[in-house]
């Protein structure tokens, strides 16, 4: 494996962690180029955390290899952990002491200078927009305010990568989208790559890249985009005055197969907002209502797995604070 100079930050090749019989990762072989959102898009136990726990070495792969910031996992964890930050999902924020106290703390730490602490924590406070409460409580925060100070810490001692295991549960959707607002500007502002996981087609949307993982298996890679493209076709949803009839002339007149479902008649077609005034025209049952609704992340699920992404298990247990072996 060519370490750094590649224009990979994140790099593994047969990366394999086993419990047991359990195989949690099973061979990943991956490549996160620099200054991405790389987005780790899975159901319950796909193994995303597993992965993001070996990565940040606190858990140490069965077989198989991965190098960070150009430093071995296994070989060199102390570097790996210099060029790394970390935001669990759970809160390890001191709820007692001030904003900026415990960004202090945290550049105590990492033996930051004193100036060096006070520029970097004045730049992240503003950054995250927390500036105007560096002298507040944290415990009189918002969650979304915690969750941003979260970031602010893990990027304190300017690492190349920072890892954020699903940086928005909890949080409801206004402050989730707020989050994002701040991790899109961060490969930018701050020049660091951002590795995170995800259960929420929404956020994965916001991902440069997304891979996506399915029973410890990397199933594809690539930007939502083209991973929807492959798809290639529409959803039409119709409701008509006469299903049966409907889904009968669908079939002799289009050739296409429309099934029954809780919102009327639905078919997959190539380009349905074209299709849609021929249909119009063209049908002499009565129709009530269209919806078209172009390929989605959990269709790319359904096209790799055979199943739903949302029927594959929601938010569940994540990455926990003490090191999993
Ligand atoms: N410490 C452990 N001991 C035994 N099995 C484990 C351990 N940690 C994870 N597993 C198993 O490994 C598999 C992958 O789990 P992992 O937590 O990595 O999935 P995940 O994709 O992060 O899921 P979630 O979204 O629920 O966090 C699951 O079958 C899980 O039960």
């Amino acid at each position: 494996m060519t370490p750094s100079g590649t224009g990979a930050v994140i790099r593994t090749e047969g990366l394999r962690k086993a419990y047991g019989d359990i195989e949690a990762v099973a061979g990943l072989d991956l490549a996160v180029p620099a200054g991405e959102i790389f987005g780790f898009l899975g159901p319950n136990g796909a193994g995303k955390s597993t992965t993001i726990s070996m990565l940040c070495t606190l858990s140490r792969p069965t077989s198989g290899r991965a190098e960070v910031a150009g430093h071995d996992i296994v070989r060199e964890p102390a570097a790996v952990r210099r060029s790394i930050g970390l935001v669990f999902q759970e809160t390890t924020l001191d709820r007692e002491l001030t904003v900026e106290e415990n960004l202090r703390f945290q550049a105590d730490l990492f033996d930051m200078p004193r100036r060096t602490a006070r520029d970097r924590i004045g730049h992240l406070l503003e950054l995250v927009d927390l500036a105007d409460r560096r002298n507040a409580m944290v415990r009189t925060l918002s969650g979304g305010m915690q969750r941003r100070l979260e970031i602010a810490r893990g990027l304190l001692h300017s690492p190349r990568v920072l890892f954020l295991d699903e940086p928005t549960t909890g949080l409801d959707p206004q402050t989730r989208g707020a989050i994002w607002e701040y991790l899109l500007r961060l490969p930018r502002e701050d020049g660091v790559t951002i590795f995170l996981t995800t259960h929420h087609l929404a956020e994965a949307e916001h991902c440069g890249r997304l891979a996506i993982m399915d029973n410890g298996k990397l199933l594809v890679e690539d930007t939502p985009a083209l991973l929807k493209a492959v798809i290639a076709s529409d959803l039409v949803e119709i409701r008509t005055g006469d299903d049966t009839a409907a889904a009968q002339a669908i079939r002799t007149r289009f050739g296409l197969d429309a099934t029954a479902s809780a919102a009327g008649l639905r078919f997959r077609v190539a380009d349905g907002a074209a299709f849609v005034p021929r249909l119009c025209s063209e049908l002499t049952v009565p129709i009530h209502s269209v919806t078209v609704t172009p390929p989605t992340l959990d269709d790319v699920f359904l096209h790799y797995t055979g199943r739903p992404i949302r029927d594959a298990g929601g938010p569940g247990p994540t990455l926990s604070a003490g090191p999993r072996r």
